[in-house]
């Protein structure tokens, strides 16, 4: 590498989720001690992680599962001494709006028979399909803590993953199954249900974050207890970031004198707190929020060539938390007290307006739901558009509380996916743009540490640790 120029005086990040905050962590790490790291952030620490209050009690409305194999979440938890609680378990069952096309049973064996009798070996195919990509996708860690970064998503996943995982970008998850060999019954049955509950898509989205998604649905996730969110204000914290809670809405190029006499080009940030009109100047600048469809508001002025407009669309998710008393009859004809399920995943049915509807557990709470002494649960149901309601009143028999959160939740998938540049301009970085191949808390962290990376190498000029071919076979022989 080549010989290292002083740190930057100052660094910007907009946005304080776990894009935002992951990528302060990681810029201290690479930078040291004596740069300033400045996080705008206009609304909450934690951005689409983030809880709602049902009596007391805080639930997840956003990002809410993790799966043992993320592995920056995991060691973000362990480092700043955080406790995990188990985010998975109780019986699915699969509606297609008339019944019930599966139902989970609470015996390991009955399950594995109701299985192969519905779908033959599928599911074991499946599970193997998820974990070969899962296997690639890890390389990712071993290329990060090598310290290598990439120029551009594409880059990335094919550093991981080469060709094959290109082309889970470019084509749809329903037609990259069929051409396996799944059959329409095992992907409107058991695969559409988790694009549903997952991302509020059909299986038309692209390949890629079909397989995440479907990770999505193996055991062992989990959560951090307190919530998720805390992962960002304790990031920011270790990273001695310095929080400004305002909202940014240009970002200039211009050329400054600094305290050392020279004319340097740096980005002037200028941002609303209040009523005020506040700027400031980076030689850094990371963006840490999707720009699609303007959902952030941020206008980048006079760069030559201009940065582009990003218009792909970001699919609304409506949660709803509700406490109340299942009108269990909707979807099964057993008796209330014989319905065993805690979550109910639907098929790709236009006439349902709901994508899922579940128990949940408080953030602090470590063990499985229990009733409230009126016999109610807290579920959360998932639904594309605000239910109105009538609509609520068709799954409850009563219900004395409703709290809901709309999301812009995450892109539309739609392949072929093309991935937003992560280098917006010299030294301007877009972290979000990762959210195109699949958006979740670990795609997050990984675009928040090769952002650092990037940013880090380019800096000191270190081309040789940007965009290497070859890095599996050449990390091999590494310890
Ligand atoms: C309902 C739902 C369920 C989900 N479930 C899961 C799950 O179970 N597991 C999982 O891994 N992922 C899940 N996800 C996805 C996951 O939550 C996101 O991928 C991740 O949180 C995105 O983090 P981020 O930091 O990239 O973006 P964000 O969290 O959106 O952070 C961007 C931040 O930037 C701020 N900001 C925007 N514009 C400006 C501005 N102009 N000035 C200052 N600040 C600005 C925003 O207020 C926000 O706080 C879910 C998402 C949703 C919505
Ligand atoms: C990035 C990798 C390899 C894995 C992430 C797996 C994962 C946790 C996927 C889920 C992503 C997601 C957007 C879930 C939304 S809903 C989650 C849950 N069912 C809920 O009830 O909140």
């Amino acid at each position: 590498s080549a010989e290292l120029r002083a740190p930057p005086d100052k660094i910007a990040i907009i946005g304080a989720g776990i894009g935002g905050t992951s990528s302060a962590y990681y810029l201290r790490q690479k930078f040291g001690k004596d740069v300033k790291i400045d996080v705008f952030e206009r609304q909450e620490v934690g951005g689409r992680l983030a809880t709602l209050n049902v009596e007391g009690q805080d639930f997840e409305a956003g990002g809410s599962i993790i799966h043992p194999l993320n592995l920056h979440m995991k060691r973000f938890v362990k480092d700043l001494g955080l406790s995990t609680v188990p985010a998975s378990g109780g019986l699915v069952g699969v509606y297609n709006g008339e019944t019930l096309v599966f139902e989970e049973s609470s015996w390991f064996i009955i399950n594995m028979i109701k299985l192969v009798w519905h779908y033959g070996f599928q599911t074991l195919r499946m599970h193997m399909w998820v974990e070969d990509i899962l296997d690639k996708f890890m390389r990712i860690y071993r290329y990060q803590s090598h310290d290598y970064a990439f120029s551009s998503v594409e880059k990335l996943l094919h550093a991981v993953g080469g060709d094959d995982f290109l082309g889970l970008l470019n084509h749809t998850l329903h037609e990259t199954l069929q051409k396996a060999g799944f059959s329409e019954k095992f992907i409107n049955e058991m695969v559409a249900p988790i694009m549903k509950v997952n991302y509020g898509q059909s299986t038309d989205l692209s390949a890629f974050v079909g397989a995440v998604s479907m990770t999505g649905a193996d055991s062992g996730l989990w959560a951090v207890e307190g919530g998720n969110k805390v992962v960002c204000s304790r990031l920011l914290k270790a990273s001695k970031g310095n929080l400004i809670s305002g909202s940014v809405m240009f970002i200039e190029e211009k050329t400054r004198t600094k305290l050392t006499g020279n004319p340097t080009k740096m980005y002037e940030v200028v941002y609303q707190t209040g009523s005020e009109t506040l700027s400031d100047f980076y030689d850094i600048v990371l963006v840490a929020t999707p720009l699609n469809q303007k959902m952030s508001n941020i206008t980048f002025l006079n760069f030559d060539p201009p940065i582009e407009e990003f218009d792909q669309s970001y699919q609304q998710i409506v949660t709803t938390l509700i406490k109340g008393e299942l009108n269990s009859t909707v979807f099964s004809s057993r008796a209330k007290d014989q319905f065993g399920l805690s979550t109910v995943l639907v098929t790709d049915n236009s006439d349902l307006f709901i994508n899922s509807i579940a128990i949940v557990s408080p953030v602090r709470e470590e063990e499985n739901p229990l009733p409230s002494t009126d016999g109610t649960y807290v579920w959360k149901i998932f639904s594309p558009d605000v239910l109105s309601k009538k609509q609520i009143m068709k799954y409850f028999l009563s219900y004395d509380y409703a709290v809901k959160k709309a999301w812009r939740a995450y892109p539309l998938y739609k392949p072929p996916q093309k991935c937003p540049s992560i280098i917006l301009h010299d030294r301007l970085y877009y972290v979000n743009g990762i959210e195109f191949a699949a958006s979740a808390m670990e795609m997050s962290a990984i675009a928040g540490y090769n952002a650092a990376l990037l940013a880090y190498h380019r800096w000191n000029g270190n081309a040789d640790m940007i965009d290497q071919d070859g890095l599996y076979e050449k990390l091999k022989t590494e310890l």
